[in-house]
C-alpha cells in the first residue's frame, strides 16, 4: 500500500476547476512540469496561511486549490471547532465526534431544517441530505424514489447516521399528519424505530474497531404515501457474520444479545436459561466488559412494541441460551478409532442443558455431533466423526440456528412494519453496509464485505464520476475530463465471467472432495495472473492471494475458504431441529426450505453466489433511485472523542475519491432536471424566451450552474 504521503502526492496534482466546465479549464495536472507544481505548491501554501479561515469552508468545492492537503486541513480545522459536517459537492462528509452532541440532533433542529425554505443555506448537516431527499419525493422529479447511501469504514458512524436519518423521517414525515389518528402514526413510527435496537442486538457486536459494529448490511426502505407521510418500512439484510456465534476473533465479543441476557436476566430467567451468575461460557468472551449496548430491557421493550409476544420471546431466549451451552461442549478422541468420540466428562452437563433448552432429545443431539450418516445407494451407513469434525458439527448447528433465527426476526419485523402496497407510492431507502475490512487474517467474510464496498464504490463512480462527465460531453459542453480511479477491473477480478475469484471458488466448491488450499491457490494464479489487481507474495508459506481494492490491498487466506463457500449443514442436524419441541425452532426448520438449507441439509447455493445475487438486486434498486452519498470518516482508530489523526483521515478521503468528487462537483453542474419537467415547471415564465422551442436543447437534461 502506498504511504499516506505518497498518495497525497498523487492527489496533489489536481487543481480547483471551479467554474471551469464551460471554459474547459479543469486542470488535471498530473504532469511533472516543475513550474506547474511549483505554482501549485505556492497556491497551497497561500491558501493554508490564513489558518483562522479554514474552518469556515462549509463546502469543499470552495476550497482553492483542491488538493488532499487543503481538504484535509479544512476538515481538521472544522473538527477542532466541533463542526462535524461538510459538503463536498454531491457528497456530505460526516466526521465522527465520538462523543454525544445532543443539541445537534434535537427535535428543534430537525424542525428548523424541515421548515426552512432553503435548508441548503443552513450549516451542513445530515438533515440537509434527509430533507433534500424528502423534497425530491415531494417534487416528484424522476427518479422520485431516493437512496441515501451511507458509507465509511468500521466505526466511522454509518449506523449512527442511518438511525439519525430514520429518526428524522419518523419525525418530519409523521408530525404533519392530519389524516391519520395520532395513535396509528405513532405506532408505525415507533415500530420502524424499534426495529433498530432489535437488529442491533442480534446483528451487532463489539469488535476491536467499534463497540457497536454491524455484522450485517441493511437497506431500509421507508415507505411514503401520497402526502409524503411515513406509512411503513421494510428491511433487506445482507450476509450476517454468523461465524461469530461460535468463533469470536481474539479480543472481540459475540453478538450483543448474549451479553444482554447474561447481564440483564432476572433470577427466574437465569434459572430457566440455566445461566447461573458467574457461569463461564466459552462463546461469551470479554463478558466482564460493559458497553452501552448491553441493555437487555431495551431489546425486550422493542420486541414488545413490534408485537413479539411473551411466549415467542421466551422461545427466542431459550434458543439463544441453548446456543451458549453448546459452546461449552467438548469432545475427546475415542480409545478405538472405529468408535465415536466421547463427550468430555465436564461437558456432559452443558450438552444436557443445551438439549433441554433447544427442546431436542440429548441422546440424539450427541449422536448428531459424533456420527455421520452416509448414503450408500438405498442404505444408510453410520460413520464416527473425528474429534475436529465433532467440533465443526457443533459450531455448524449453532451458526445455522442463529442465522435462521435472525432471518426469522427480520421477516417478523418486515411483517410488522411493512405497509400494504396500495397505501404507499414512493420510498426513501437508507443503505448501511459494513465498511471496508482489512485484518491480519482475512477470509471469505472479508472478501464478501470488501466486494460489497467495491460494488458501492462502482455505483458512485458510475453514477457520479463517469456519468456526469459523459453527460457534459453529450450535452455538447466543453469539458476536460477529470481522471478518477475506476474499480471495474477489481470487480471483474472478483465477480467477472467467465473466470474470476468467485467462479473459481464455486468451481472448487462443486467438487465432491475436500479442497486443498495450495491447489486452489495454483488454480487462481494460473487463471487470473493477467489481472493487475491480484498478486501473490512469493515468499509466503501461507496459501493466500492479495487483492488491490480501491481502498487498499488486502491479503486473503485461502485455507478454509472453499468450505466456507459451500457452507454445508449436515442433514442430521436439520432433521433433529425439525423435531424440536420449541415451536419456533420447529417452525423455522420445517416450514420452509431456505436457499442454503434443505431438508437434506445440503447447500444448494454457495455463499458467494447468494451474496452476489442479493447485491445485484440491491444495485438494481439503487439504479432506479436518486442517490445521495454520505461519507462517514473515522477521525482516529481508537474511537477517542474529538481526536483527529491526519494519516487516518487522509487515507479514508483518498479511498473514496473525495478530491476527484470535489473537482467534478466544483467544475460541474450540480442541478439537473429532465427537460420535460423543466419545461413543465418553467414554461410560464418563459413566454417569450427560447424555452418554448425544445429544438434549442440537445440533451436529456437542463443543467444548471449554481450561483
Ligand atoms: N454523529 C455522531 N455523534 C456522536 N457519536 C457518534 C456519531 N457518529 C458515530 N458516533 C459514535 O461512533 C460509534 C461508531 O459509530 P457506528 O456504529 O455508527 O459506526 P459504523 O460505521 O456503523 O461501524 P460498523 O461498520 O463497524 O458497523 C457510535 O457507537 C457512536 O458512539
Amino acid at each position: 500500500m502506498n504511504s499516506a504521503e505518497d498518495r497525497r502526492n498523487i492527489g496533489a496534482g489536481y487543481r480547483n476547476g471551479r467554474g471551469g466546465a464551460a471554459t474547459g479549464s479543469v486542470n488535471k495536472d498530473c504532469s511533472p512540469h516543475p513550474s506547474l507544481s511549483d505554482s501549485l505548491e505556492g497556491e497551497i501554501r497561500a491558501f493554508l496561511t490564513d489558518e483562522d479561515e479554514l474552518h469556515t469552508y462549509d463546502d469543499l468545492t470552495k476550497v482553492n486549490p483542491v488538493t488532499p492537503t487543503t481538504v484535509l486541513k479544512c476538515l481538521q480545522a472544522r473538527y477542532r471547532v466541533k463542526v462535524f459536517y461538510t459538503h463536498a459537492g454531491c457528497t456530505l462528509v460526516a466526521l465522527n465526534p465520538f462523543q454525544p452532541i445532543p443539541h445537534l440532533y434535537s427535535l428543534d433542529v430537525m424542525k428548523q431544517y424541515h421548515c426552512a425554505p432553503q435548508p441548503q443555506e443552513f450549516k451542513p448537516h445530515i438533515f440537509i441530505v434527509a430533507e433534500e431527499a424528502y423534497r425530491n419525493v415531494q417534487g416528484q422529479l424522476q427518479p422520485v424514489n431516493q437512496s441515501l447511501v451511507v458509507s465509511g469504514e468500521s466505526g466511522a458512524g454509518k449506523t449512527w447516521t442511518s438511525r439519525c436519518l430514520m429518526k428524522y423521517y419518523a419525525t418530519v414525515a409523521a408530525s404533519s399528519s392530519v389524516v391519520k389518528s395520532q395513535d396509528t402514526v405513532e405506532k408505525i413510527e415507533r415500530r420502524v424505530l424499534d426495529s433498530n435496537p432489535i437488529m442491533e442486538a442480534f446483528g451487532n457486536a463489539c469488535t476491536l474497531r467499534n463497540n457497536n459494529s454491524s455484522r450485517f448490511g441493511k437497506y431500509i426502505q421507508l415507505q411514503l404515501d401520497r402526502c409524503q407521510l411515513l406509512v411503513g418500512a421494510s428491511v433487506q439484510t445482507y450476509l450476517l457474520e454468523k461465524t461469530r456465534v461460535a468463533d469470536q476473533p481474539t479480543n472481540e465479543r459475540n453478538f450483543h444479545v448474549f451479553y444482554q441476557m447474561m447481564k440483564g436476566a432476572t433470577d427466574e430467567q437465569r434459572k430457566e436459561w440455566k445461566m447461573p451468575l458467574g457461569q463461564h461460557f466459552v462463546w461469551l468472551p470479554k463478558a466482564e466488559k460493559t458497553i452501552e449496548e448491553d441493555c437487555f430491557l431495551d431489546t425486550v421493550e422493542a420486541l414488545d412494541h413490534l408485537g413479539i409476544n411473551e411466549e415467542r420471546q421466551r422461545q427466542i431466549f431459550r434458543i439463544l441460551a441453548g446456543l451458549l451451552q453448546l459452546g461449552n461442549v467438548y469432545f475427546s478422541p475415542p480409545m478405538n478409532e472405529s468408535q465415536p468420540c466421547d463427550v468430555e466428562e465436564h461437558s456432559k452437563v452443558f450438552l444436557q442443558r443445551a438439549a433441554e433448552l433447544l427442546c431436542v432429545p440429548a441422546e440424539e443431539l450427541q449422536q448428531c455431533f459424533r456420527v455421520r450418516t452416509l448414503q450408500a445407494g438405498k442404505q444408510s451407513v453410520l460413520k464416527p466423526c473425528s474429534q475436529a469434525d465433532c467440533g465443526m458439527r457443533r459450531d455448524c448447528l449453532a451458526k445455522v440456528i442463529y442465522a435462521q433465527l435472525f432471518e426469522w426476526l427480520v421477516t417478523f419485523i418486515n411483517n410488522s412494519i411493512c405497509a400494504d402496497k396500495s397505501t404507499w407510492c414512493n420510498f426513501i431507502g437508507v443503505l448501511d453496509v459494513y465498511g471496508f475490512e482489512c485484518f491480519h487474517i482475512n477470509n471469505l467474510e472479508q472478501l464478501c464485505i470488501n466486494y460489497a464496498n467495491e460494488k458501492l464504490q462502482q455505483h458512485f463512480v458510475a453514477h457520479y464520476l463517469r456519468a456526469q462527465q459523459e453527460e457534459y460531453v453529450s450535452e455538447g459542453l466543453q469539458w476536460s475530463f477529470v481522471k478518477y480511479q475506476d474499480n471495474q477491473s477489481c470487480l471483474d477480478l472478483i465477480e467477472g465471467s467467465p473466470v474470476s475469484v468467485f467462479s473459481l471458488l464455486n468451481e472448487a466448491s462443486r467438487l465432491n472432495r475436500a479442497s486443498d488450499a495450495n491447489t486452489f491457490r495454483a488454480r487462481l494464479e494460473k487463471e487470473l495472473r493477467e489481472n493487475i489487481n491480484i498478486s501473490w507474495d512469493k515468499f509466503s508459506m501461507v496459501p493466500h492471494f492479495t487483492v488491490a481494492h480501491y481502498a487498499g490491498k488486502v491479503d486473503y487466506h485461502i485455507e478454509g475458504m472453499v468450505e466456507k463457500n459451500k457452507d454445508p449443514v449436515p442433514p442430521e442436524l436439520i432433521s433433529l431441529l425439525e423435531k424440536s419441541e420449541n415451536s419456533l425452532l420447529h417452525q423455522i426448520f420445517s416450514e420452509k426450505e431456505t436457499d442454503n438449507v434443505t431438508s437434506k441439509g445440503l447447500s444448494k447455493v454457495t455463499v458467494v453466489s447468494k451474496f452476489k445475487n442479493s447485491l445485484e438486486s440491491l444495485m438494481k434498486i439503487l439504479h432506479t433511485t436518486t442517490p445521495h452519498y454520505t461519507r462517514c470518516i473515522k477521525p482516529n482508530p481508537d474511537c477517542k472523542p474529538l481526536t483527529f489523526k491526519k494519516e487516518e483521515v487522509i487515507m479514508q478521503l483518498e479511498a473514496c475519491g473525495i478530491v476527484e468528487t470535489i473537482h467534478i462537483s466544483a467544475a460541474g453542474f450540480p442541478i439537473r432536471i429532465p427537460f420535460r419537467s423543466f419545461i413543465q415547471r418553467y414554461r410560464l415564465i418563459a413566454k417569450h424566451s427560447r424555452l418554448k422551442s425544445q429544438s434549442h436543447f440537445s440533451g436529456m437534461y437542463s443543467l444548471l450552474l449554481c450561483p
